[in-house]
């Protein structure tokens, strides 16, 4: 059998087939897609789903010069296959490998990267105006999904778009999901849109119908040019892109390979900007993904035949996060869940079944859900905002300017805080302590178990102003049966074999922290584990209680080296003249790359086996040390009696 997939090495070679040969094509990139992700994990419904659309769109436009951005960027997938990457597609998501997100550096077919939300409207416009202004001659496009649309940047790069009219083109991937169903006016906006599938025809009809009379006298003309415009209104998909200043085409069924096309075409040839607005479905073409969308959006492995993972759900920190929360609601009923999009992997989808009016999912809106719950909590109530580190750093201002300066009681519950793995620099949570340990009345805390993580929870009803808790992304676990009450500003002491090294770790490092305790013990030097529990305010007292008495001062954290725990424990020590080194075992002063996690705490140097080697080595030093001070004072001894 011709594999039609396999002769493809660039978008020129896509060129060359006929329509026919294209749908084959499709059908092979769907089982190709499925054998490949099954196996390495990644988007699969997202990308099953624009199988269609990117074949048409490597037809109309040629990446050699044209640009495309791709929104959020986690359906890539088929481009990459198309633009020379399919066989590096086994390494996909993995350390090393291929990236689950457009990458300028892997390819000249990939223009801008990508990996969190509403971002490609703004750049494409950028683009565009580049062109324009230095003259150079190419086609421009955004590609977003549905659920994108929701993001705060994508309006404002309309509202600037339409006025600014530059020519671009804004491809509207429509399947009516975000990662969960997508919500909010926009959307139910789109829903109407799609009961009016052929009116794009109709339009034209209506066009031409009027042009066909040239015999009618121009007031007749203009009278049906201003029934065209009041029946607009009533049945023109797209007004609302429409009056913003875009030309609005569709909606186009988004696995016509030909429709598409040929509306990519026609967009090309409308000056200003356009919107295409295709309708897809999410998961097309493999049942599984089509009938359970949220789960095929992100998977790990799994049995294409069962749809079944091969690793089974585990009990993660984000549910024991929800499962705490919605205790606090059954108790107070000012408690209030928001989530960003991300009600599953928040953890907050039990919550949403047992509150549903008091779980607000705002759509892809990080700024927005901050000052959501701002006004919610000075009206009265305790709202809970939990959401990805990485995404709430697009939220910074609203946390410091409408949290934080009004020391209002939001409490953020930052899932997936430190290295997250196989999505890669954009995904990983590495930057919220050294950002937001700054803000004045902020919180923040970090759990070492799933115990001090519900406790903390807990707590934070108890204080007035605004709070943080992170805590990673991946299994929960317990460090012991229960937990010692939670006081703010204090720390505790986890485990005191010795002072030969002190280890300060954070979070769910502290597990880590006692292997490394267990095996330096075997080893005859023995070390003290504390856990801070708030990165703000620090327990000075404890730290410089212990900082005295050990000269290997260790901290581990999963956030960037520059502006983390380790620092602020420096600063703590300078402020107190405890003029200690302080060795932070943290992350280094660049962007973390994707993998599975052994091979990214290896290469941060935040292995066990990495910091025994440390304490190892500086235990010799020391002993070498004590010996040579030792012989120092045999011979000055000796001197004297001879
Ligand atoms: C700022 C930000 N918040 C949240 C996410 C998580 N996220 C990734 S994809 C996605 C849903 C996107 O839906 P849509 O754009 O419609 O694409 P689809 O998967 O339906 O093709 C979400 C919420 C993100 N990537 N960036
Ligand atoms: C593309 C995107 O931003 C999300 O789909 C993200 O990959 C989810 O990550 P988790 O798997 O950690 O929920
Ligand atoms: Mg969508």
């Amino acid at each position: 059998m011709a594999s039609y997939l396999y002769q493809i090495q660039s978008p020129t070679d896509l060129k060359k087939l006929n329509i026919n040969e294209k749908y084959l094509l499709a059908e092979e990139i769907r089982e190709f897609l499925l054998e490949k992700v099954s196996k390495t994990g990644g988007h699969l419904a997202s990308n099953l789903g624009v199988v269609e659309l990117t074949v048409a769109l490597h037809s109309s436009f040629n990446t050699f010069h044209d640009k495309v951005v791709w929104d959020v960027g986690h359906q890539c997938y088929v481009h990459k296959m198309l633009t020379g990457r399919r066989d590096d597609f086994d390494s996909l998501r993995q350390y090393g490998g291929l990236s689950g997100f457009p990458k300028c550096h892997e390819s000249i077919h990939d223009h801008f990267n990508t990996g969190h939300s509403a971002t490609s409207l703004s750049a494409a416009l950028g683009m565009a105006t580049a062109r324009d202004l230095k003259k150079d001659c190419y086609h421009v496009a955004a590609i977003i999904g549905d659920g994108a649309l929701t993001g705060g940047m994508a309006f404002e790069a309309l509202n600037h778009a339409g006025q600014s009219g530059t020519d671009f083109t804004v491809i509207l991937n429509d399947n009516e999901m975000s990662i969960a169903e997508n919500v909010g006016g926009l959307s139910n906006y789109l829903t109407r849109i799609r009961s009016f599938p052929v009116y794009s025809r109709l339009k034209e009809d209506l066009e031409s119908f009027i042009g066909n009379f040239p015999v009618l006298g121009k007031s007749v003309y203009r009278t049906a040019e201003k029934a065209k415009d009041s029946i607009k209104y009533f049945f023109v998909p797209g007004v609302l892109f429409e009056e913003l200043g875009f030309t609005y085409i569709g909606p186009i069924d988004g696995h016509s390979i030909e429709d598409v096309t040929e509306a990519l075409n026609l967009a090309k040839r409308i000056k200003g900007p356009k919107v295409v607005h295709v309708l897809t479905v999410k998961g097309k073409g493999y049942h599984m993904a089509e009938k359970y969308p949220a789960k095929f959006h992100g998977i790990g492995s799994f049995d294409v035949i069962t749809g079944k993972k091969h690793k089974p759900s585990v009990r993660d920190f984000s549910s024991v996060a929800g499962k705490a929360l919605e205790k606090l609601a059954e108790k107070d009923e000012r408690v209030m869940a928001i989530t960003a999009a991300m009600p599953d992997g928040t953890g907050l989808n039990d919550f949403k079944d047992r509150y549903p009016n008091r779980l607000f999912d705002v759509g892809i809106a990080e700024q927005h859900a901050v000052t959501f719950a701002a006004g919610q909590a000075a009206a009265g109530l305790r709202p809970f905002f939990a959401v990805y580190s990485s995404f709430l750093q697009r939220a910074y201002d609203q946390l410091i300017h409408d949290v934080a300066l009004q020391n209002l009681p939001v409490t953020f519950l930052v899932d997936r805080a430190g290295l997250v793995g196989n999505d890669g620099e954009t995904h990983h949570g590495v930057f919220d302590i050294s950002c937001l340990s700054a803000v004045p009345g902020l919180t923040i805390m970090s759990p070492s178990d799933e115990n001090e993580l519900t406790a903390m929870i807990q707590h934070t009803m108890t204080l007035d102003g605004p709070s943080l808790i992170r805590y990673p992304r991946g299994e929960a676990f317990k460090l012991s049966s229960e937990c010692t009450p939670i006081k703010t500003g204090k720390g505790i002491v986890l485990e005191e074999y010795g002072y030969d090294f002190i280890i300060i770790a954070l979070g769910s490092l502290n597990r880590i922290g006692l292997e490394i305790l267990e095996d330096a013990k075997e080893l005859g030097i023995l070390g003290t584990l504390i856990d801070p529990r708030f990165v703000k305010p620090l327990d000075q007292e404890l730290l410089l209680e212990y900082g005295k008495l050990s000269e290997t001062i260790i901290v581990m954290e999963e956030n960037q080296k520059i502006g983390g725990l380790g620092s602020l424990i420096q600063h703590t020590f300078n402020e107190h003249d405890l003029m200690k080194r302080v060795s932070i075992f943290a992350l280094p002063d660049r962007f973390t790359e994707q993998g599975d996690m052994k091979s990214l705490y290896e290469q941060a140097g935040l292995s066990s086996k990495e910091i025994i080697h440390y304490i190892k080595h500086t235990y010799h030093k020391k002993c070498t040390k004590i010996v040579s001070i030792k012989q120092d004072e045999r011979i000055t001894h000796e001197k004297k009696a001879y």
